[in-house]
């Protein structure tokens, strides 16, 4: 960094006393964005001066320390707080703005949550199991165009007239197809891939920025590394391609990378998942492979010896290759702070100038952030863990690991050609060990590629290669990577090309190894703790045989309706009942009166026809009645009451009407001799002063001599 850059840059303050304030002001003050990457570049480098604290230095001998706000706040002074500040503010707003946390985090919503579906248990631990169980995940594999750089169009503006300045573009066709246009051959070979980013031209509509990048090649990565995945990106390409640019670019602004998107996004989705009962722990970790031999970068310490003391690798029986004795910074809470430990990395990994790039790394870097997501289990989820497990009653924690992930970020060395990178001494030991990594890594790439397609049955020679040996360990980028190439992990592959025409083999060398790449199928699963998982199950259990619980409380509660209905029904019915004998006892009425009709016909008939011989047969077959109305003067009605012939005599009675006055007289069965002649009489009749309205409006008023004809 020259004195005037850092004149222009730290105009803002001008009191900086220590390197470490001006580290902490580069990442995160900076209000002039970097013009272009090789600016950003060195904004990273501009941390070399960042001497940590002894207290960090004590700590970071552990290995394992906490990423602690007094520990950071050594690294980069006071300032951080103004950031964490910004971070909050960010969420909040989108809050405000309406913004939902799922809109913002899809992923949220990638996990089943505990409430059981209503199938109950089975669906639950299904869901649990399937989850658990791993399933296929091929390598995704993005490929981007950087611009023509200073060099290359010097090189450009001394070819012959008429040959082309860009031999590599995107398919207007189609968006992820890659057109190599070969300027020896004039042929254009064409590759597909997952994505095709030309950052060849910013005017262009389809110039992907580096939030473009970010969006189409990271944010799909944070979705899954939140639903527990682990993932892995790595940018592979020549020398001078754009790897580091894409992967870190600027720590500010907009010409900000991959990994500092990717980190903002993560500590946005903590704070979302925070308020959710619900802890996000990130730990990280940054080490570089110069050489063969590893360097952790967090070994934050002014002695140069510590810093640069070389890690083995080692095999844990589950969790495979680790480096021992790596600092790893637990619990990092803030954006601001995992960008103070980046700043502190990148400004440790090796970087020198070669003929092809001022800036040129080194080295391998691989950032490893270590994601957990913890559950605050509330009192009442206590109490039912302790019902459910009956002697860890006393142990119950309040925070349960639900999920855990692990994300690396590598930034490849590119490959050169000692020839084109004009090095020597240091530079070219440097050169053919990163050419001597990567080749290894062409190969575990290529036998990988070749097992997916012996499974598939494309290759002839299936069985013999099919059991062949991937050589991770040949070096030391492959064995730390083993996971992320054909274990378990989603890995995308951002491979990255110069347009250039005088780089078109090592272009071409790096597509068909993007092309390789992308037939390499992983096998991954969710990192969810068996005990967590259990607990879930378990919780959706209980979860279900609650709602049963309340389902047959509301059950009863139907009951009860239900006995309450029966009975109105059989109050009903009794109803029905009584009117249905209602209507019979009327139909039998109607009846009688038919057959009441019918037999006064039948008298009507013997009267006028045989008078004597209809009452000498009459005499024998029915009983007559015999009346002598003995008013006076003479009654102008009578009324029999009841009509039916089926009511007993006795309960009959005759009245006969004479202007309001109503005579009535009980009417009795005479004998069959009395019968012959109606002089015979039989019947009291008594005046009174009674109304006749209470006799039947059935029957109409008649003639006295036809009540009596009624009657008999
Ligand atoms: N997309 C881009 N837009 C603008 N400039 C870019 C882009 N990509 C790369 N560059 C420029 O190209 C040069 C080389 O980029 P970078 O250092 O990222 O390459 P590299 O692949 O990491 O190289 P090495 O392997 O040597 O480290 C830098 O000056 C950088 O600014």
């Amino acid at each position: 960094l020259t004195p005037q850059d850092s004149k222009r840059r730290f105009s803002a303050t001008p009191t900086l006393s220590t390197n470490v304030d001006d580290a902490a002001y580069a990442v995160h003050n900076c209000a002039d964005p970097p013009s272009d990457s090789y600016e950003g570049h060195r904004r990273w480098n501009n941390l070399s001066g960042v001497s940590p604290s002894s207290d960090l230095l004590t700590v970071a001998s552990s290995r394992r320390f906490s990423s602690t706000p007094d520990v950071l706040a050594d690294l980069r002074g006071a300032d951080c707080c103004q950031d964490e500040e910004d971070d909050r503010r960010q969420v909040i707003q989108h809050r405000r703005r309406g913004g939902s946390i799922r809109s913002l985090f899809p992923h949220l919503d990638s996990r089943p949550d505990d409430t059981p579906s209503p199938s109950g248990t089975s669906a639950a631990a299904a869901a649990v199991s399937s989850e658990l169980s791993p399933s296929a995940a091929g390598v995704k594999v993005a490929v981007r165009i950087r611009p023509l750089v200073e060099r290359e169009l010097q090189t450009l503006a001394s070819a012959p007239a008429g040959s082309n300045s860009t031999v590599v573009s995107v398919s207007s066709d189609n968006p992820k197809t890659l057109l190599v246009h070969q300027p020896s051959t004039t042929n254009i070979l064409s590759f597909c891939f997952d994505h095709c980013l030309d950052s060849t031209n910013p005017k262009s509509e389809t110039y992907a920025d580096q939030n473009s990048v970010y969006e189409k090649v990271g944010l799909p990565l944070l979705d899954k590394c939140l639903a527990g995945y682990n993932c892995c990106l790595f940018a592979y390409g020549m020398t001078s391609s754009g790897k580091t640019h894409t992967v870190m670019g600027a720590p500010v602004g907009d010409d900000r990378g991959l990994l500092p998107r990717f980190l903002q996004d993560l500590f946005q989705g903590k704070e979302i998942i925070e308020d959710q009962c619900e802890q996000l722990q990130v730990d990280i970790s940054y080490y570089e492979i110069y050489n063969e031999r590893i360097h952790d970068l967090l070994a934050a310490s002014h002695d140069k010896s510590l810093r640069k003391v070389s890690l083995k690798v080692r095999e844990h029986p589950t969790k495979g290759p680790f480096v021992e004795g790596l600092s790893v910074y637990s619990n990092v809470r803030t954006y601001a702070d995992v960008m103070t430990w980046l700043a502190l990395g990148n400004k440790q990994r090796a970087t020198a100038s070669t003929d092809v790039n001022q800036v040129s790394s080194r080295s391998h870097t691989v950032c490893t952030l270590g994601l957990k997501k913890l559950r605050i289990v509330d009192d009442e989820n206590k109490q039912q863990q302790q019902q459910t497990a009956t002697n860890t009653s006393s142990s119950a924690s309040s925070v349960q690991l639900c999920i855990s992930s692990r994300v690396n970020i590598v930034d490849l060395a590119g490959s050169e050609r000692q020839s084109v990178a004009g090095t020597t001494g240091d530079r070219l030991r440097e050169g053919s060990n990163i050419n001597r990594s990567l080749l290894t890594l062409g190969k575990v790439i290529s036998l990988l590629s070749e097992r997916v397609a012996n499974e598939a049955g494309v290759n002839s020679s299936a069985k013999k290669s099919n059991n062949q040996h991937i050589p991770y360990r040949e070096s030391m980028l492959t064995w730390l990577l083993r996971d992320s190439l054909g274990g378990n992990s989603q890995t995308v592959m951002i491979a990255t090309v110069s347009p250039a025409p005088q780089h078109i083999d090592e272009t071409l060398s790096t597509l068909r190894y993007a092309t390789k790449a992308r037939s390499i199928v992983n096998l991954v699963r969710v990192n969810e703790d068996k005990s967590a998982c259990m607990i879930r199950t378990l919780q959706a259990e209980l979860e279900r045989l609650r709602q049963k619980q309340l389902a047959s409380s509301s059950g009863s509660e139907q009951s009860e309706a239900a006995v309450a209905l029966a009975q109105d029904n059989a109050r009903q019915a009794l109803e029905i009942s009584d009117l249905r004998d209602q209507l019979q006892a009327c139909k039998r009425q109607a009846e009688e009166l038919e057959n009441w009709k019918l037999a006064r016909l039948q008298a009507e008939a013997v009267k006028e026809n045989c008078p004597a011989a209809s009452s000498d047969t009459g005499s024998q077959t029915t009983p007559k009645l015999s009346a002598t109305i003995s008013t006076s003067p003479p009654v102008s009605a009578a009324v029999v009451n009841p009509a039916a012939p089926s009511t007993p005599l006795r309960h009959r009675q005759l009245s006969i009407v004479d202007g309001g006055c109503t005579a009535s007289a009980n009417l009795r069965r005479l004998s069959s001799t009395a019968a012959a002649g109606l002089s015979a009489v039989s019947a009291n009749v008594s005046l009174a002063n009674s109304s006749i309205g209470s006799f039947s409006p059935m029957l109409a008023p008649i003639s006295p001599a036809a009540a009596l004809e009624e009657c008999l």
